[in-house]
C-alpha cells in the first residue's frame, strides 16, 4: 500500500505577520526551520525514499531540511504550491477593504469558480494537487513518498479526499510543519482510493504551532 506524507512548510516571517502569501514567498523563520528540523527528526525513521516540494521557496527551505534527516533527494513541483491569491498576494489580512474580504472569503466557501481578481479558483487548485499527489502511484513499488506543500493547497487536497467539494470552507487546521498521511487503499472492501490516514499532526513540534488565522 502506497503511503504519502503531507508536510506544510515551517513558519514564514510573512505567515507570522499575517501577510497573505500565496505564490508569493517569504523565508522562514527561525522558529520555522526548527519545526523543519522537528520533522526531520520525526520521520527519519519512516523510511521516507522521496521528498517532493512545492518550487516556493518557504518549502524548497523545508524540504531541503527534511531531506537531510531522510537522507534522500528533492524533487520540485510546481503543482504543490499554494492557491494563487491574485492581487491580495502580500497584503496584511487586518488590512483589506470589505470588498477585499469578500473576495478572500469566497474561494474558501463560495462557488467552484469563485477567485480572487487575478487569482485561481479552488476547483483549478484542487485539479492540479491531485494530479501531483497521483503521480506518487507512478514511483517505483516500494517508494515511501513525503510531499511539502501549503495551508490552503493541503486542506484542499485532504478535503476532496474526505468528499468535501474543492471550495468548502476551511475546516481543517494545518498548522505550519503539520504531518498528515494519505494511503493509496486497495481492498475487497473499498472501491480502489486515497484515504486519510491521519490530518494535521503537530506533536513532534516542541512549541505548538499557530496557524495565521489564529494570530
Ligand atoms: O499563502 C499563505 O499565506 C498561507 C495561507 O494559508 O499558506 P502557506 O503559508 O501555507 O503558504
Amino acid at each position: 500500500m502506497l503511503q504519502v506524507y503531507l508536510v506544510r512548510h515551517g513558519e514564514t516571517q510573512w505567515n507570522a505577520e499575517r501577510r497573505i502569501q500565496g505564490q508569493s514567498d517569504s523565508p522562514l523563520t527561525a522558529k520555522g526551520e526548527q519545526q523543519a528540523v522537528q520533522v526531520g527528526d520525526r520521520v527519519r525513521t519512516y523510511g521516507i525514499t522521496h521528498v517532493i516540494a512545492s518550487d516556493l521557496g518557504r518549502t524548497r527551505r523545508t524540504a531541503e531540511i527534511i531531506a537531510d534527516a531522510c537522507g534522500c533527494g528533492v524533487t520540485f513541483d510546481a503543482r504543490l504550491r499554494e492557491l494563487d491569491m491574485g492581487v491580495l498576494e502580500q497584503r496584511h489580512l487586518d488590512s483589506l477593504s470589505a470588498e477585499e474580504e469578500a473576495w478572500r472569503r469566497l474561494v474558501v466557501n463560495g462557488t467552484p469558480d469563485g477567485r480572487i481578481p487575478e487569482g485561481e479558483s479552488m476547483q483549478e487548485l484542487s485539479v492540479r494537487m491531485r494530479a501531483a499527489l497521483n503521480a506518487c502511484l507512478d514511483l517505483p513499488a516500494g517508494s515511501r513518498p513525503l510531499l511539502v506543500s501549503h495551508g490552503i493547497a493541503l486542506g484542499c487536497l485532504v478535503g476532496t479526499i474526505l468528499g468535501l467539494p474543492a471550495h468548502a470552507e476551511r475546516r481543517l487546521r494545518l498548522r505550519n510543519c503539520s504531518i498528515s498521511r494519505v494511503d493509496y487503499q486497495e481492498s475487497l472492501w473499498l472501491a480502489p482510493g486515497w484515504v486519510v490516514e491521519t490530518a494535521g499532526d503537530v506533536s513532534h513540534l516542541d512549541t505548538p504551532a499557530l496557524d495565521e488565522l489564529q494570530r
